[in-house]
């Protein structure tokens, strides 16, 4: 559905996109995260079509997004940096929406009124932070978009009406096969809806991967020998992402054949070995952690 094929794109001299490839599959909901400055919103900008990439190609079912009205029709995008004309209410917005948008759906407009219980008669600039998002949240999602993408969809939305956002994000996904790209630095939402997570880091994609594959691909042990050592050849097949220990009980992040280096350990008789789950976000810091971006322990 989504094909972005070694993009790439400079401001002056600085590298924003160094040669960005991902497959987003329609009906899938794909997480875009990485540290503040990766690129995710450079990426999402020429998604949308509003950058024009120096190199590469974004192709929305089957078709270059720069300069297409037709392709850019099927997409709602909501971007992090919110703009509304200044004396539009919601009610204005949506009669405008209703022009543009053949696909509008005045029916799921009404209904919405119930969720999102804003003033539909305010101007739209005197509502607070969160309340703007779920305006335009619940404009887009009325003109019933085929891709949606969504940059920190819910920064500023309370508890409460983000999991009433994600639910109607995963309920179009799942009744009409929607796609959605979305970029949020909230992981541990993230995780509950996303199939497929891709991570940017100095505008590169250090990985792209189904969320139950990153699962159980980096894994965390704890484990403790009677005579408190571990030989290293437990290890030789597997990446240590990190490791510390406290007494004689050692913790360590892996990366790898899970199943392989759990028999090898169990071969050697531990005294204890317990095999945890890890977060998306747990995974984020340890990945980061792998290409320098460490969390130091700051102590103040
Ligand atoms: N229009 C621009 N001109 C020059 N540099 C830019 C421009 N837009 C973005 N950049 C630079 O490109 C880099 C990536 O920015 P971008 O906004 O894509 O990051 P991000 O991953 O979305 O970050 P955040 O999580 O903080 O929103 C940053 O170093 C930023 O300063």
């Amino acid at each position: 559905m989504i094909k972005v094929k070694h993009l790439s794109k400079k401001f002056d001299d600085y590298q924003a996109l160094d040669d960005i490839s991902l497959n987003i599959q329609k009906g899938s909901i794909y997480g875009l995260v990485g540290p503040n400055g990766a690129g995710k919103t450079t990426l999402i900008k020429h998604m949308t079509g509003v950058y024009i990439q120096d190199e590469g190609r974004v192709v929305i079912n089957g078709s270059n997004v720069y300069e297409n009205n037709g392709v850019k029709e099927l997409i709602a995008y909501v971007p992090d940096d919110l703009y509304f004309f200044p004396q539009y209410t919601t009610k204005k917005m949506a009669e405008l929406y209703k022009r543009i948008f053949k696909t509008w759906n005045q029916d799921r407009y009404e209904k919405l009124k119930e969720v999102f219980k804003i003033d539909e008669n305010k101007k739209i600039n005197k509502l607070s932070k969160g309340m703007k998002k779920q305006v335009a949240f619940w404009l887009s999602i009325s003109y019933m978009p085929q891709v949606m993408i969504l940059d920190e969809p819910v920064d500023g939305i309370d508890p409460v009406m983000r999991k009433k956002v994600w639910n109607l994000l995963v309920q179009d996904v799942a009744e009409r096969k929607m796609t959605v790209l979305v970029s949020s630095h909230n992981l541990r939402e993230l995780e509950d809806v996303c199939d497929t997570v891709g991570i940017m880091h100095e505008g590169k994609l250090l990985i792209e991967k189904e969320i139950d594959d990153l699962k159980s691909d980096v894994y965390k042990i704890q484990v403790a020998f009677k005579n408190g050592e571990i030989s290293k050849d437990i290890f030789s097949d597997t990446k240590i992402l990190h490791k510390e220990n406290r007494g004689s009980i050692f913790l360590y992040i892996l990366k790898g054949n899970r199943k392989e280096t759990i028999d090898k350990i169990e071969k050697k008789g531990p005294a204890i070995l317990d095999v945890l789950p890890l977060t998306l976000e747990e995974i984020f810091i340890y990945e980061m952690e792998g290409v320098g971006y460490e969390i130091k322990n700051i102590i103040l």
